[in-house]
């Protein structure tokens, strides 16, 4: 067992670690530093020295302390808990947690009749140090002892012979009790005659000490309830009296042990207070006269410490017990808390007293807690409830009744029956959501609190000291360059305005121009001599906008609104408008396609101005440029109007030397390169080598790529960056930021991963309710059509998934999106499908073979697209019920690239094993990279056997396929087959 330390020693003096190493200088011994080991010896001469000067100086103040304790509940309650848990703390660990300090802290202020002085840690200390036994004991009487000191300590030591630690944590014997309890061959700390003040005022004191009877001979280990006993000197009589009783060794001590556990419910009762008293439950009567016994034959018992010191158990019980709901302790079950409280001391008595391990003890204790608590309340839907008294308990998404039961200590079957005597049905496991919640959260008396995703997040990066609402540090904020993104209606001109804005820039940037299109890009503009940059996000039209807005990226500065000059103001303008304006960002008008014949510029103004976008030279303070995105013109006024209207209304600037933070614009995953994620800087400067976690993906940033495919170091505020290194592909819009260190960042990633599996769980149950169960059952065949959507980049899934929820059928069906992702579909998704009867949509992306054949066996619907409008289209149709398509594709055959042969006459041809069905000579074909469509609409021209021209090839063969002008095949790709068959109409 591990050797006391000077700096946990030095806690248990109440002194730094300096003065006992001064200490232990003076006296000769050679100790190096604050953790170096102190031999036991050593410990007693230091307790000697220490233990005396301490405890007259502390002793008042604990003496208030406790009294204030005792005086207030809730108080009470946290003090009570706070040292519970320190003790427990320092039971577990001799480390120096801030939980043991306290515990040592509160340890050293000790009322000072009965309270432990600091000797008697001290003494523990010696004690333990020689004497492995006491770990929980001590830990427990320790805390006894902060609270009230005597049962407890008495309890704990009874609890302490699993614990190993001790050294610091020992059960307060004192010194004098811990000499009388010590089993042959522990040696004696020393003695009493400090004139701690001890148990001996107990009347009952003997008996404790018979309690302290000699345990079975030599077995080297402190008794446990020797060490109450010792703690008990402490002043908690009761504490040693029980310890004792249950420390009696097997004969009478057994009975002592049971007694003692009688005593800890007494205890509990006497925690409880009269509460206890006039519990309804013989048992709970038992227990009080039992602690009258106690009280007298085991001297003070935790729960006989009851009175005020009750208080403090039952608040430590509501602590326990409440498992972290606020408020640990209400009114209305106060007295039931205490005696929880007084129970969790109980614990102790039990514990030892089986000598089993105490974990079916406590938990039929918590039972029988349960039991009893149900008992004296309300009855709701034929259950029980302890009701609550409006306090909030708060639940995250996806919760279910269990997770609430365990919060609010209530079973979940009770909250099962509860909630169905509301009219809802719902099983302990299965997640409910908010309104569930606060429907039965009112019927018994809590206030539910579903935590919202953000605020979720928030609080889980708190864990891992990231703060999202820090102020940013003024003095560090440099100017950064606007985010743009281009708005308006369909056809007016954004993405021909984007590319026009990308090809300028391409004649004007030195890089060389833009080569890939990688979500995002940043161009330069002179302005006033200036050269500025402007970030334009390249994926035009407002539905990208409020995607990135609905994921909490609010990435745009500034909206350019473009209004065809022949067309006017259409819907969607109006619509873009409203988003600008709900995510409060400033706009500038493009009036475009001024080169086209009928073009009435003056008109857009005139119809904006209605909705509020009042041009500058009409007074207002929206600007308007004339342009044409087709032949150029007026473009670098548009850019200018931009940055003008930028530094007019808002203040971008950034602090580059934060740790980055930003949004991903796009991800998709690269054949060669992994996950490829666009992410937009925010704040901070990303660096190679950073690790990041963006949603629920995280990794290592491998390189940084700008839109010329060129390698970045570093991006600041504003860059937009592709990064590799990401080990899966984020979602669009998901907030990423720099972790501390690898670690970090993957366990952020996984806790995200989990709250987002348990609110999407949230979100596919729906709780059945009782009122229109049969019309639901009868038609839950159809009322909501559930769809996974697998695509081959983020962008599209985003987009699929949108345009799918605008599809607005009829009230009784709908669409529910029940999981999307990028890449091939895979198991997992054909598994969900089964369990949620869904249908998969792959857009430009197929399941491997062994994928394909499961969703046969499992008879999911996989469908595959290439074009979202077809996509929408039909699954519109399906719902309507009008899908009755006259021909259906058939997959005829799959084949393996396994060599190319380059013919200067054919092209490439490739050479292939036919892995299913049959190659056809004529028929439509695909190739599939990684189970992605990479290359759709192909045709096999030639088909070959050897030399020979073949008009099929079947299974099990090889064959050389030409696609005629398609020439652009790779070792490993797998050329898809497909028919269009005529289907019967039904
Ligand atoms: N004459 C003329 N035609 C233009 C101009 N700008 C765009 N167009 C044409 O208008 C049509 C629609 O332009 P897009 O850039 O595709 O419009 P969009 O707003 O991106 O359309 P969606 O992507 O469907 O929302 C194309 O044929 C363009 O060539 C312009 O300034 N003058």
């Amino acid at each position: 067992m591990p050797k006391a330390r000077v700096y946990e020693l030095a806690k248990q003096f109440g002194v730094d670690s300096k003065t006992v190493l001064a200490k232990l200088k003076d006296m000769g011994e050679f100790v190096k530093s604050a953790s170096s080991t102190v031999e036991a010896p050593v410990v007693r001469k230091l307790t000697a020295a220490f233990g005396s000067s301490q405890e007259s100086t502390t002793a008042p103040k604990a003496a208030t302390k406790n009294s204030e304790a005792a005086s207030k509940n809730s108080g009470s309650s946290k003090t009570a808990s706070k040292t519970t848990r320190a003790a427990a703390e320092t039971t577990k660990s001799e480390t120096s947690s801030n939980a043991s300090e306290d515990a040592q802290t509160r340890k050293s202020t000790k009322p000072s009749t009965q309270a432990p002085s600091p000797r008697a840690a001290v003494a523990r200390a010696a004690m333990s140090s020689v004497n492995p036994a006491a770990n929980k004991a001590a830990a427990e009487g320790e805390k006894a002892a902060t609270r009230k000191p005597k049962a407890k300590p008495a309890k704990k030591a009874a609890e302490s012979n699993k614990s190993a630690e001790s050294t610091t944590t020992a059960a307060a014997a004192t010194p004098t009790q811990a000499s009388h309890n010590a089993t042959p061959g522990i040696p004696k700390p020393r003695s009493r005659a400090n004139g701690t003040p001890r148990p001996g005022n107990n009347p009952f004191m003997s008996k404790q000490r018979m309690g302290s009877a000699p345990t079975p001979g030599d077995i080297p280990r402190p008794h446990p309830m020797s060490r109450p006993g010792a703690k008990s000197s402490d002043g908690a009589q009761g504490g040693n009296g029980e310890r004792r009783g249950r420390g009696g060794r097997p004969g009478q001590e057994q009975r002592g042990g049971n007694r003692s556990n009688r005593g800890g419910r007494g205890g509990r009762g006497g925690n409880a207070g009269a509460s206890r008293s006039s519990a309804p439950r013989p048992g709970q009567n038992h227990s009080s006269n039992r602690g009258g016994n106690n009280e007298s034959r085991w001297g003070n018992r935790p729960g006989a410490n009851a009175g005020a010191p009750a208080g403090n158990n039952g608040s430590r019980g509501g602590n326990r017990f409440g498992g972290g709901a606020p408020n640990g302790s209400m009114p209305s079950n106060g007295p039931s808390r205490g005696g929880r409280g007084g129970r969790g001391g109980a614990a102790g008595a039990f514990g030892r007293q089986g000598a089993k391990s105490s974990k079916s003890r406590k938990a039929a204790l918590r039972n029988k807690r349960q039991e009893f608590e149900e008992l004296k309340a309300p009855v709701i839907g034929g259950v029980r409830i302890p009701s609550g008294n409006g306090q909030t308990v708060q639940l995250p998404q996806g919760a279910t009744l269990s997770d609430l039961g365990e919060k609010i200590n209530v079973s979940a079957a009770s909250l099962v029956t509860v909630l169905f005597h509301l009219g809802e049905m719902a099983t302990a496991t299965q997640s409910l959501d908010a309104e569930t919640f606060a429907v039965l959260g009112e019927e018994i008396g809590w206030n539910i609190k579903i935590v919202s995703a953000e605020e979720e997040d928030k609080a889980l990066l708190q864990q891992f000291d990231i703060n999202l609402d820090e102020p940013e540090d003024e003095d560090k904020l440099v100017p950064r360059p606007p985010v743009v993104t281009v708005m308006g209606h369909v056809d007016h001109g954004k993405t021909r305005l984007l590319d026009t804005i990308r090809q300028t820039n391409v004649i004007k940037s030195e890089a060389g121009g833009i080569t890939q299109r990688i979500g995002a890009y940043q161009i330069h503009v002179t302005l006033n001599d200036i050269d500025r940059r402007i970030t334009f996000l390249d994926t035009p039209g407002h539905e990208a906008f409020t995607a990135m807005r609905a994921r909490g990226a609010e990435l745009t500065d500034v909206a350019i609104l473009v209004v065809a000059a022949d067309d006017g103001v259409m819907p969607q303008t109006v619509e873009a408008i409203n988003h600008a304006q709900a995510a409060n960002v400033p706009v500038v008008v493009a009036v475009n396609k001024i080169d086209v014949d009928g073009a009435n510029p003056e008109k857009v103004r005139g119809q904006l101005t209605e909705f509020g976008l009042v041009p500058e030279e009409y007074g207002g303070d929206t600007m308007f440029v004339d342009i044409s995105a087709k032949q150029g013109t007026n473009i670098d006024k548009l850019l200018e109007a931009v940055l003008l209207t930028a530094d007019a209304t808002l203040d971008l600037r950034a602090n580059p030397e934060a740790d980055a933070r930003g949004a991903t614009v796009e991800a998709r995953l690269d054949k060669g390169r992994g996950s490829v994620a666009t992410v937009l800087v925010q704040q901070g400067t990303l660096r190679v080598g950073d690790a990041i976690v963006a949603g629920t993906s995280y990794g290592r940033v491998r390189a940084l790529l700008d839109e010329n495919g060129n390698n970045l170091k570093e991006a600041g505020p504003s860059r937009p960056v592709a990064v590799l290194g990401l080990t899966s592909v984020p979602t669009a819009g998901d907030l990423f930021l720099v972790a501390a260190d690898d670690r970090t960042a993957r366990q952020i990633a996984e806790k995200r991963e989990a709250s987002e599996r348990a609110a999407q769980l949230a979100r596919r149950h729906k709780v059945v309710s009782l009122e229109n169960l049969k019309e639901q059952f009868a038609k839950s065949e159809v009322d909501m059509l559930n769809v996974i959507i697998k695509g081959d980049s983020s962008g599209s899934v985003e987009a699929l998934e949108e345009s799918l929820m605008k599809i607005e059928v009829s009230d009784e069906v709908g669409i529910q999106v029940i999981h999307r992702g990028v890449g091939a579909i895979t198991q997992n998704d054909v598994n969900l499908a089964t369990v949620d009867k869904a249908v998969i949509i792959g857009f430009n992306v197929r399941p491997s073979r062994q994928v394909a054949d499961l969703a046969e066996r499992e008879g999911v619907d996989v469908r595959y697209y290439s074009v979202i409008y077809k996509a929408i289209e039909e699954i519109e149709s399906s719902l309507k019920g009008m899908l009755k398509p006259e021909y259906e594709e058939v997959v005829t055959s799959h084949s393996e690239i396994r060599e190319i042969f380059r013919s200067s006459k054919f092209g490439n041809i490739a050479g292939v094993k036919v892995d299913d069905g049959t190659v056809k000579r004529g028929t439509k074909a695909r190739i599939m990279r990684d189970g992605v469509v990479t290359f759709n609409d192909l045709e096999i021209s030639t088909l070959r056997r050897f030399k020979d021209d073949v008009t099929e090839v079947t299974e099990g063969y090889e064959a050389g396929i030409n696609l005629g002008n398609f020439n652009d095949i790779q070792i490993g790709d797998i050329i898809e087959t497909f028919e269009m068959r005529e289907i019967a109409r039904s």
